[in-house]
């Protein structure tokens, strides 16, 4: 089931919670809504679901939101055809799992209701599916945090939804069991193929899970591509920070050349302030510097952990240290540890013309 937004905005009394947003969602996408806290993503989940109302827009462009061909906008939250994972919707404490699961199947009207035996198999083959078939007879309190999350999903899927809407699905579970299960979303998301959309302000989650990202900011829509393109292209300056560390080199070109106390390096750019842009990957380490590039750090911190190393880096001429992820080869060439001075080098960085958008290409250093 396609969902499509059409100039859907929101004010809660005088606070502007979401800008009128388009918004197309394909059939079978998984679409994560990504930003900062406030940012209205949790607003917009709820005008999908029928839970809040999107502003009366003026009578040219009036706010719709259609699933398929079926205009929704008016249509009550219950008869939506969603199903819901929320952060804290507990489940039925006094059921057991089996009959949680079970639960939207007994109270449809008599006429749609399948039969005992219906309901049966297919909460089982629900269970089967999020791997806990076998728990069926606990009951909530007996269960994992991210047991009871699988149990939520399965729930949710029970009465076979045209759209899944899930708010912050994962958020209060242990970084380990919030991975497992974003493996295990997706895998059951590319087994069942329904619609979704998930509220996250977890970059990491967002990229990881989502077949397209919307990017949110103050009520706004700043993006909407696929985790590679918006890693890769972002279009302003707040999607790029927003998705990774960012290292920032400030200072004043002349000449050719951007200073910033006893810190050169060698730059393409007309004269003036310039704030350029690195990620961690981006910033080689070695024992000299160059002609074009004079950068001197001094190494704060170290943690080999994981597939690479990463390094912290302070100078005078730095208002807030640097971060340098770097091979294990590299650590151990370059004997890495705290208090060693070193240079950096950018492989190459990147830089916003202004606020609004204008991207200009990555820059080879
Ligand atoms: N019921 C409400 N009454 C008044 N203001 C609200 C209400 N709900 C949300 N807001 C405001 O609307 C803005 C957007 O909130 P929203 O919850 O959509 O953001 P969010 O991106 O989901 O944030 P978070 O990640 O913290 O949940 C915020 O400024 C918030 O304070």
């Amino acid at each position: 089931m396609s969902i499509r937004l059409e100039n859907i905005g929101k004010h809660f009394g005088a606070t502007r919670a979401l800008e009128p947003v388009n918004l197309d969602i394909h059939e079978g996408e998984l679409v994560g809504l990504l930003g900062p806290s406030g940012s209205g993503k949790t607003t917009l989940l709820r005008i999908i679901a029928g839970l809040e109302n999107p502003d009366r827009a003026g009578t040219r462009t009036p706010a719709r939101i259609l699933f398929g061909q079926r205009d929704v906008t008016h249509v009550h939250v219950r008869d939506r055809r969603i199903g819901f994972v929320f952060q804290h919707y507990a489940l039925f404490r006094h059921m057991s799992v089996f009959d949680n699961v079970a639960f939207g199947l007994t109270v449809m009207p008599r006429r749609s209701r399948p039969s005992r035996g219906e309901i049966r198999a297919r909460v089982f083959r629900l269970l089967e599916m999020v791997k806990l078939e076998h728990l069926a007879n606990r009951y909530p309190a007996q269960l994992s945090g991210g047991q009871q999350q699988r149990v939520s999903l399965a729930r949710a899927l029970a009465v076979e939804p045209d759209v899944l809407l899930l708010d912050e699905p994962f958020g209060a579970l242990d970084a380990k069991v919030r991975q497992e299960l974003r493996r295990w979303l997706r895998h059951l998301h590319e087994e069942l193929n329904f619609t979704s959309v998930f509220v996250t302000h977890d970059q990491e989650e967002a990229l990881e899970l989502s077949d397209r990202v919307v990017v949110m900011s103050d009520g706004k829509i700043e993006q909407i591509d696929t985790p590679e393109t918006l890693y890769r292209a972002p279009q302003n300056r707040f999607v790029f920070e927003f998705l990774g560390d960012v290292n920032h080199l400030e200072g004043q070109v002349h000449g050719g050349v951007l200073t910033c106390g006893d810190a050169r390096l060698a730059v393409d750019l007309p004269d003036g302030a310039e704030d350029l842009l690195l990620r961690p990957h981006e910033v080689r380490l070695a024992e000299q510097p160059n002609a074009d590039c004079h950068l001197p750090v001094t190494v704060t911190a170290v943690s080999p952990i994981g597939a690479e190393v990463r390094v912290e880096l302070e100078a005078d001429w730095l208002a807030k240290p640097w971060l340098a992820t770097v091979r294990h080869a590299d650590f151990e060439r370059l004997s890495l540890q705290r208090g060693k001075r070193l240079f950096a080098h950018p492989r190459q960085w990147h830089r916003f013309a202004d606020e609004a958008a204008d991207l200009l290409k990555p820059h080879a250093a």
